[in-house]
């Protein structure tokens, strides 16, 4: 950090105050933001504004006593980042100055610098004995609630487990995981991916630049086994950017026709297929707007809650509050339909989201069925995805997976895949 840390804490104060008053995402504002900061405060911001969201529900808790009542969101953020810093060793002088500095010239709430300055003060004189054994932070209670409504609570304290312990990075290979897993120090997990050892660098590692795997979160990798590919077939990839699932289709010799929405992402969708000497067509254009059918096989990962990655995105229960969803889930349900009109007579459509939300999966795939009572769900394409347990097969035939479960190996992202084929 810079040599008050002030640089790089006024950053972070700034990206969490556009998650919880702004509703921004993290992905949306953090790049810009970071690009301002020396590599070694870039590092420390994102530790620090992490390292906070993951912990809000205890760090608002040790604040409480602090309080007669909540103060405005930004003093309240900068009290959250002054006590999290603080909690986790920082020293307390030089913390408690920099927030009470950085809420000092914050005109709307400069009045309130002597508060920030007295309870951060007491936490840091105070400590906080219990921190590392205060009860893991429960999720805001917009999507609490509906979690425990679909799995229970004993599996949202899992499921809450697993976002505090975060997340490792999975890759999927070309060929040969056990040799990429000893090179790498990874694992290899029972599904195939490739786990890898905490604070690697990736793009120093052997095999990145010579594109001979690609970053893929183990559950995200199954969605295109799923659809078990074939040499020749012409598959169409909607929603493909940035192209993890084009690649694995485009690695097993399909010819791949790659469509998305936006050009941003589809230019790190080509950047990838550069980098790996994988080959796709690449279509930017509105999923809902195609009109060439005649496809084998369709992937459809859908534009979804993002809910089954929260392990990697703490700032998402803080930033969203299910307001959007309704709309999202029309979208899946009209691009659905509309893969289908693209769809061979006998071909298959996988339907993936990256969601903790039956609504978003479960209950989408029985709505398609009434629907289209002549779709039938092929749960033998799921059953013959190697290393996945068959409890994790639901009851109209799609695959769940959620962040508690490979609880011993480090869990996995949340999502839903399920392969409907058209009749002959
Ligand atoms: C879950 S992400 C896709 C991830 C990608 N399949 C992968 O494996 O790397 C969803 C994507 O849907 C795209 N999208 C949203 N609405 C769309 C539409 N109407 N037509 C095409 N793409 C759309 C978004 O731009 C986003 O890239």
């Amino acid at each position: 950090m810079t040599q008050t840390g002030l640089a790089a804490r006024r950053t972070a104060h700034s990206l969490l105050n556009s998650v919880t008053e702004d509703q921004r995402l993290l992905s949306e504002v953090m790049p810009a933001k970071l690009s301002r900061l020396e590599a070694d405060d870039r590092a420390r911001v994102q530790r620090i504004v992490t390292g906070t969201l993951r912990s809000m529900d205890r760090l608002d808790r040790v604040l409480k006593p602090h309080l007669r009542k909540r103060p405005a969101g930004p003093v309240q953020n900068a009290l959250r980042l002054g006590a999290y810093e603080i909690c986790e060793g920082g020293a307390g002088h030089g913390v408690v100055n920099a927030y009470v500095e950085i809420v000092g010239r914050d005109k709307k709430n400069a009045k309130l610098k002597g508060l920030v300055n007295a309870v951060l003060r007491k936490v840091a004189d105070e400590g906080a004995p219990n921190w590392g054994k205060m009860p893991v932070p429960q999720l805001p209670k917009w999507i609490r609630n509906p979690l425990i409504d679909a799995w229970g609570n004993k599996a949202i304290a899992g499921i809450e487990n697993a976002h505090f312990a975060g997340a490792a990075i999975d890759i999927t290979v070309k060929s040969d995981a056990a040799g990429w897993a000893e090179k790498l120090g990874g694992t290899v997990l029972p599904t195939g991916s490739v786990r890898l050892p905490a604070g690697v660098q990736l793009s120093a590692l052997d095999g990145f630049a010579s594109g001979d795997w690609w970053v893929q979160d183990a559950s995200a990798a199954l969605a295109a086994r799923a659809l078990a590919p074939q040499a020749g077939e012409k598959v169409l990839d909607l929603c493909a950017a940035p192209g993890g699932k084009t690649m694995q289709l485009a690695a097993a010799g399909a010819d791949v026709t790659a469509v998305d929405i936006s050009a941003g992402r589809m230019e790190r969708l080509s950047e990838n297929l550069t980098r790996t000497g994988l080959k796709a067509n690449v279509v930017v254009a509105d999923a809902l707007q195609l009109t060439e059918g005649g496809y084998d096989a369709i992937l459809l990962d859908a534009p979804c809650s993002a809910t089954g990655t929260i392990r990697r995105h703490p700032d998402l229960p803080h930033a969203k509050d299910g307001s959007e969803f309704g709309e999202l889930f029309e979208i899946q349900i009209q691009i659905m339909d509309h893969a289908l009109t693209l769809l061979k007579p006998g071909g298959r459509l996988v339907f993936c989201t990256c969601s903790l939300l039956p609504d978003e999966g479960e209950v989408q795939i029985d709505d398609l069925l009434d629907r289209h009572p002549d779709l039938t769900v092929n749960t033998d394409a799921i059953r013959a995805i190697d290393g996945i347990d068959p409890d994790w097969i639901t009851e109209e035939g799609g695959l769940r997976l959620r962040p508690d479960y490979w609880r011993d190996l480090g869990g996995m992202d949340g999502f839903y895949i399920a392969v409907v084929t058209k009749p002959a």
